[in-house]
């Protein structure tokens, strides 16, 4: 699929997510994700801010970010900035995924916001997906996302874990995630972590993964999400959206 048209397809799912889930009159606290499909989530709402008819309410919206992109997302788009210290509930919030599965259980973290981002989507009462149609797993997670699954860990037990997820949980490969240009060495996340990659083939139990993966001392969190969206958009390249709900 050609760039422009993969870029239709994120912004089709983004702005249909907003204009079906929002509730003006209700919601106040929203979260706001990481990665480039959210990017439209943010425009959307910066577009309802300049319409006359929805400006006071979404004057009113405090948003949450979940990592430095989407705080910036949040300021360009002249939306409300806050944190979810303040805002320990969240009304609604938006987030993209590396790939989903037919249970609507997903891999995050591609983008290396993870715990911020699973701290983010947990507070909120409503979960939203917004993705292309890329992300759809036909059956297991593992299938489309060929990276690992991601797990952001404490900088010095790193080594710890990764041995520990090859001979305790059998991953097959594990990976500190590296800074691509800009910078040598690996990448810290916005909470001071690294990131591990670890490579387990196709998980037909993601939910039992993650409970193992948690358990090992080191771990922040995984980013495997379970039972955490409430619906996933995903964006196609002829500009129609296929909606996944329980
Ligand atoms: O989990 C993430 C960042 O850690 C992103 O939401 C995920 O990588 C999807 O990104 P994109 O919308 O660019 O495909």
């Amino acid at each position: 699929m050609s760039t422009n048209k993969l870029e239709d397809a994120k912004k089709a799912a983004a702005y249909r997510a907003v204009d079906e889930n929002i509730n003006f009159d209700e919601h106040r606290v929203i979260g706001i994700g990481s990665g480039s499909t959210v990017v439209y989530v943010a425009e959307r709402l910066g577009q309802y801010l300049k319409d006359e008819k929805y400006h006071d309410r979404v004057a009113q919206f405090v948003c949450i970010p979940t990592g430095f992109q989407s705080k910036k997302l949040i300021l360009d788009n002249g939306l409300q900035l806050s944190t979810v210290e303040q805002h320990p509930i969240i009304d609604i919030a938006f987030d993209g995924a590396d790939e989903v599965d037919k249970n609507m259980q997903l891999i995050k973290g591609g983008g290396g916001c993870l715990f911020q981002e699973k701290l983010v989507s947990t507070s909120a009462k409503t979960f939203i997906i917004v993705a292309d149609h890329t992300k759809k797993s036909p059956e297991y997670l593992g299938t489309m996302w060929k990276k690992g699954v991601p797990i952001e860990v404490v900088p010095s037990a790193y080594v710890r874990v990764c041995n520990d997820l090859e001979n305790k949980l059998s991953a097959t490969k594990t990976i500190l995630r590296e800074c691509i240009g800009g910078k040598a060495g690996p990448v810290v996340t916005d909470n001071n972590h690294f990131i591990v990659d670890a490579h387990f083939g196709d998980l037909s139990n993601p939910e039992e993964l993650h409970t193992k993966i948690k358990l090992l001392v080191g771990v922040v969190e995984t980013g495997l999400f379970i039972d955490n969206a409430s619906k996933v958009y995903f964006g196609k390249a002829d500009g129609t959206v296929e909606v996944m709900k329980k």
